[in-house]
């Protein structure tokens, strides 16, 4: 039998794996080249540059990891600015194709995004019981403007796809941050209220006997209680629902987050089911990149759906990113009078987002 070819010698092979197993000395602050810890020198499979910031995070390990099992990746970048060794060390004994790089620390923030097709970004504080989302704005707003800043000068091509609460407001951050460095593309920049939908369709299935993968619920609007609006009148399997389910169902999806951030009882919010909805998102948008047909889901984007600038609904994701937005469709009388609650809660929220930038 001819033993398996390869093109480095053995000590240079050694060589390459002491290297990664004593990584430069890359505590917060330190800086030590451009790739500061490859855990392998070459990929395995073909695919996108991913990019997770805020990876050492509740949301961002879990993240990191289904990602790294997402065959559409050949490169996983992890960035925090505490404990990416760590994480990216573990991740990396996964045999999946993905390599797996870390960067700490905000002198590596820029390579860490340099060249990456799609950005992840759930860094920030998360919640505790009697907060609401936009109790996190202080300190999040900061952290995205900061995040977004590197990607629009080293990655301003790249897909966007913002988790850090609140969506309402970094979204918009996030665009004028991009305006303001002259590359906004607004197909390119996506809130990601998957969780949402992932929620109604779990609520639904639930109250209606029903596989929840084959529920398919919209919800649109935005990321924060009433903002949140699913569309039940649009469900399908088309359901008809009473009315006390209908008050049920949108009152426990508009209130999710609280449900889990006041069971995790000051530990924080979601993360295991976020991680999920996310890889489940930047697939999608993975997909639309690769130029797959009919990539249709959910996200809180640049929109003319409403008289506001930005909002949540279905759109379809191409090779540019965002391709079309569809329409709200025919709402019944109580999604009308939620939709009406959205908007006004959402245009603050937007214009909070906006003015922080523009100050
Ligand atoms: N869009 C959605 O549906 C959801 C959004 N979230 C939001 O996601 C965010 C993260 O939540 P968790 O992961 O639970 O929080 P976490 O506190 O467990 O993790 C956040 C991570 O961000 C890192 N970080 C802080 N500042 C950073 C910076 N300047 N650059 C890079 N990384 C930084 C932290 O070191 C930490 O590792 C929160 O804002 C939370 O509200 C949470 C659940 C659902
Ligand atoms: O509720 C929170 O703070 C986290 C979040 O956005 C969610 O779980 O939907």
């Amino acid at each position: 039998m001819q033993p398996t070819s390869c093109s480095s010698e053995p000590n240079q092979r050694i060589a390459r794996i002491a290297a990664h197993l004593n990584p430069p000395n890359t505590q917060m602050g330190e800086s030590s080249g451009p790739a500061r810890w490859n855990c392998r020198a070459k990929g395995g499979s073909s695919g996108f540059k991913v990019a997770i910031l805020g990876a050492a995070g509740g949301i961002g390990q879990p993240l990191a990891m289904l990602m790294k099992m997402n065959p559409l990746v050949s490169v996983l970048h992890l960035y925090d600015v505490v404990n990416t060794h760590g994480v990216t060390a573990d991740i990396s004994h996964m045999d999946t194709g993905a390599v797996v790089r870390g960067f700490l620390g905000q002198q590596q923030l820029e390579d860490a995004v340099t060249g990456v097709d799609v950005v992840i970004i759930p860094a920030g504080v998360p919640r505790k019981p009697g907060m609401t989302r936009d109790d996190l704005f202080n300190i999040n707003a900061g952290i995205v403007k900061t995040l977004c800043e590197a990607i629009a000068k080293c990655s301003p091509q790249a897909i966007v796809n913002i988790i850090s609460n609140p969506v309402n407001s970094t979204v918009p951050i996030a665009a004028e941050v991009f305006k303001k460095a002259g590359t906004y593309d607004p197909r390119r920049v996506l809130g990601v209220t998957m969780l949402d939908v992932v929620r109604a369709n779990t609520f639904v299935g639930e109250v209606m006997g029903l596989d929840p993968r084959e529920v398919d619920c919209p919800v649109v609007g935005g990321h924060a209680g009433v903002t949140i609006l699913p569309l039940l009148s649009q469900v399908k399997p088309p359901c008809s629902f009473t009315q006390k389910e209908i008050d049920y169902l949108t009152d426990r999806i508009q209130n999710g987050g609280t449900e889990v951030v006041e069971a995790k009882a000051g530990t924080g919010s979601a993360t295991l089911s976020m991680a999920y909805a996310a890889v489940k998102f930047a697939d999608a948008c993975l997909r639309g990149l690769r130029g797959d047909a009919g990539v249709v889901e959910c996200a809180y984007v640049s929109s003319q759906v409403t008289e506001l600038p930005f909002f949540a609904s279905k759109v379809r994701l191409g090779r540019a990113g965002v391709e079309e937005i569809y329409p709200l469709g025919p709402l019944n009388e109580y999604e009308r009078a939620g939709l009406e609650k959205a908007k006004k809660e959402l245009a603050e929220s937007i214009q909070k987002g906006v003015s922080f930038v523009r100050k």
